[in-house]
């Protein structure tokens, strides 16, 4: 049984077909604000599959999408009432985002409880799991790309610039001293969110990282064990296995 996944997040939109092994046969996206009937006829034209888990942050494209995917298959809409496989010790589990949920089955699955999870997306979020496993709630704040964008914007000298390693610490233009801000400043938020968090525990857990920032930021995080691009895609294949087959 072949099975879509979609991951639709507030910047990309993830798709994959999972076919029954651990492996995910190829992924692709589409920026999240393009979502459409049109676009989605185009990027999923000739893709056969047989169901699909649709994991959505984004309400206004979780509707196309659902609408689009229930026309050609049976769907499931990823929940906190989804066969996820841990228990969630929360409050108000229906107001994590499906996202959240599926980057917790993730690494349970493929790296072990207790740990914590970091997607650095639009927003970065950590996730808390127990050993048991339980979801025990977590931390948001703002994205890196989401950062600097709006420093760009509420200011009027400052440009935009590529994310990526600066040069030093000190920088020696608007550009290098904004990288330096960005990247060696986001890795100290990093550092102290997992600090707090291991004190407030009283255990030392292991943390990985996934979203589109990882690779950058988790370079200077020595705290942080793994990369696991695809994190979140696998998080909805285990779920999808346990709705569909
Ligand atoms: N090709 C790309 N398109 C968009 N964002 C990218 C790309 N490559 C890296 N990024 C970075 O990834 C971040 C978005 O991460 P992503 O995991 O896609 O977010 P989300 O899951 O919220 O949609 C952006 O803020 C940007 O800094
Ligand atoms: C925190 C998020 C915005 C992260 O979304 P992303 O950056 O992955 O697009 C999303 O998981 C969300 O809207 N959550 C709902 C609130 C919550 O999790 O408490
Ligand atoms: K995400």
């Amino acid at each position: 049984m072949k099975i879509l996944l979609v991951d639709n997040s507030n910047t990309r939109t993830k798709f994959t077909l999972a076919e029954g092994s651990k492996e995910l046969s190829g992924t692709f996206w589409i920026p999240t604000r393009e979502i459409s009937p049109e676009s989605l006829s185009e990027k999923l034209a000739g893709l056969d599959f047989d169901a699909a888990l649709i994991c959505s942050v984004v309400p206004e494209k979780r509707a196309i999408l659902e609408a689009f995917l229930s026309s050609l298959a049976p769907i499931h809409l990823l929940t906190h009432e989804s066969p996820l496989g841990l228990a969630l010790d929360y409050p108000k589990p229906a107001s994590i985002g499906a996202d959240r949920l599926a980057n917790a089955v993730g690494v349970v699955a493929r790296h072990g409880s207790p740990a914590v999870v970091i997607d650095f997306g639009t927003a970065v979020t950590f996730d808390v799991i127990s050993a048991a496993p339980a979801y025990c709630g977590g931390v948001i704040a703002p994205g890196l790309g989401a950062m600097t964008e709006y420093l760009g914007r509420r200011t009027a000298l400052l440009p935009t610039f590529e994310l990526a390693e600066p040069p030093a610490a000190i920088g020696k233009s608007t550009a290098g001293a904004m990288q330096s801000g960005a990247v060696i400043g986001y890795r100290g938020l990093v550092k102290e969110i997992l600090a707090e968090i291991r004190r407030e525990l009283g255990e030392d857990i292991h943390a990985v990282a996934t979203g589109g920032d990882a690779a950058l930021i988790a370079r200077g995080v020595q705290e942080i064990e793994h990369v696991d691009p695809d994190l979140t895609l696998h998080g909805l294949r285990i779920v999808a296995e346990e709705v569909f087959l």
